[in-house]
């Protein structure tokens, strides 16, 4: 049985005073122990959250799938467990089309965010068109097939599958749509990494909010919920904390 997870991601949103929200959704997080509950927040306020809470696992966005170097700009997932980060989101569609992120650099990506001792949120997700061809299965899991990591089984890997045009356009596909993608997913997944792939947990991801989120939730093969917008005020993302509670 995998314990539910819903994780925030806060985006190039939040400032240290944003960090308040925090004390609300930890306060839910201690009050729901049968679910995990965590923020990826920008990297500037990693260390800070970090300090602030700890029934909350606080991560980061994104991570170098290099250790160290000559990248300007670019943070590693070392660097980032140093300053007490648990886990990392890799491959979310929107560095995938703004730093034309590809497949392989995702897998690297995940590969040193595990080495470093980081958990691992993958995404993976198709275009409105994708969907409108009736190929959208096809090319997730072509897509979760080309970044998976190396060693992939345990409940340090989650796949997000968030489809693009559901990001932030208060657009989700139905519960069937979500279940018979994560069915597939599933699937892929056994056939890639056998039985231990079983323990990998299922995220939906794309305009999840308080009033769908027991549907979604509920669907199957869903074992968790990564909250954008709804994400950046603990009022709003509490209730899907709860929802997640009550579904067991
Ligand atoms: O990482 C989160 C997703 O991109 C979903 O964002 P959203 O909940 O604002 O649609």
């Amino acid at each position: 049985m995998r314990r539910k997870l819903i994780a925030g991601n806060w985006k190039m949103n939040g400032s240290l005073g944003a960090l308040a929200e925090l004390d609300a959704i930890e306060a839910a997080a201690t009050g729901t122990p049968g679910v995990d509950v965590a923020v990826a927040v920008p990297a500037t306020l990693i260390n800070p959250a970090v300090e602030r809470v700890s029934a909350v696992a606080i991560g980061a966005q994104d991570v170098h799938q290099g250790e160290c170097g000559a990248h300007t700009g670019c943070i590693s997932a070392v660097m980032v467990r140093e300053v007490g980060a648990r886990f990392s989101i890799v491959g979310h569609s929107e560095r995938r089309a703004d730093q034309a992120e590809s497949d392989a650099h995702v897998k690297g990506k995940a590969e040193a965010a595990r080495a470093a001792g980081l958990s691992v949120i993958l995404c993976v997700g198709e275009s409105l068109e994708d969907r409108d061809a009736g190929r959208a299965e096809q090319v997730v899991t072509d897509q979760l097939a080309r970044s998976l990591p190396q060693g992939a089984a345990g409940e340090w890997l989650s796949v997000a599958y968030e489809p693009i045009w559901a990001i932030g356009t208060g657009r989700t596909p139905t519960v069937e749509d979500v279940a018979a993608m994560h069915g597939a997913l599933r699937a892929r997944l056994r056939e890639l990494a056998g039985g231990e792939a079983d323990a990998i947990r299922l995220l939906y991801g794309g305009s999840v909010n308080d009033a769908n989120a027991a549907a979604l939730l509920g669907a199957g093969d869903v074992d968790g919920a990564l909250v954008g917008g709804a994400s950046l005020t603990a009022a709003k993302f509490v209730p899907i904390i709860e929802a997640a509670a009550k579904l067991g």
